[in-house]
């Protein structure tokens, strides 16, 4: 633990946490974590910045960018209307590939990875003091899995209901290289990110400090 009664001892489960709902802790291995941060820091230089997202007047504490499609809140746009106004970077075809074999990986459901074709990656970077408050991930027009990705500092991962922001929920930590699927009677379950543990990546990945999260997405939305 790294001090008493912190939440070091959150559980690391493994599998399913509940029907749909999926973790699978150290899916990424050390080359393949180095490999994100390398592309993370080249997305920084992309047509749309690393920027804090302004959700009910209130700029988030994390900084976003997206691939494929540009996330402002309650839709999804080509260019990013609320900031620059520049057409998203596109989304590449190794993270489509990734995603699939993550959802095969969780879910073992074949069929269900083959037809999965996510079109938009949110990235986001969390400082040590950045958190994300309770909310669905609700903008997307199909049910189709989300896929998530941690990268650097471990985090504490609440996972609530489908119902509201409120209990039941139950907390785990994501760790670096961790892989998340909500999928199913999960797929719309609210969720948030309480805390980042500073000091908790491994060495060696070349981001520093703080946290990458990439949450892969499938919209149903055409493009044009
Ligand atoms: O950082 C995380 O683990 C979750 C991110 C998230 O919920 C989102 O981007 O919608
Ligand atoms: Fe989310």
């Amino acid at each position: 633990m790294e001090s008493l009664f912190d939440d070091s001892a959150l559980p690391r489960t493994g599998g399913a946490l509940r029907p749909g709902a999926w973790h699978l802790p150290g899916w990424l291995d050390t080359a393949a974590q180095q490999w994100i941060v390398r592309r993370f820091f080249e997305w920084g230089d992309g047509p749309v910045p690393p920027h804090r997202t302004t959700v009910n007047g209130h700029p988030m504490s994390v900084q976003s960018l997206c691939l494929g499609w540009h996330w402002s809140p309650h839709r999804y746009s080509k260019t990013a209307d609320d900031l620059d106004g520049q057409l998203v970077a596109p989304m590449e075809q190794w993270l489509i590939r990734l995603g699939k074999q993550a959802v095969a990986e969780a879910t073992g459901d074949l069929r269900r990875a083959q037809d999965y074709q996510p079109d938009v990656a949110l990235v986001n970077y969390y400082d040590v003091q950045a958190t994300m408050g309770m909310h669905q991930d609700a903008e997307e027009r199909i049910n189709a899995p989300v896929v998530s990705l941690s990268i650097g500092d471990s985090a504490t991962f609440r996972l609530g209901n489908t119902e509201n922001r409120n209990r039941p929920w139950q907390e785990l930590r994501l760790a670096s290289g961790d892989l998340f699927v909500f999928d199913g009677p999960s797929r719309f379950a609210y969720h948030s990110v309480t805390k980042i543990h500073a000091g908790t990546a491994p060495a060696g990945l070349g981001l520093g400090g703080g946290r990458i999260n990439i949450t892969l997405r499938q919209t149903g939305l055409e493009e044009n």
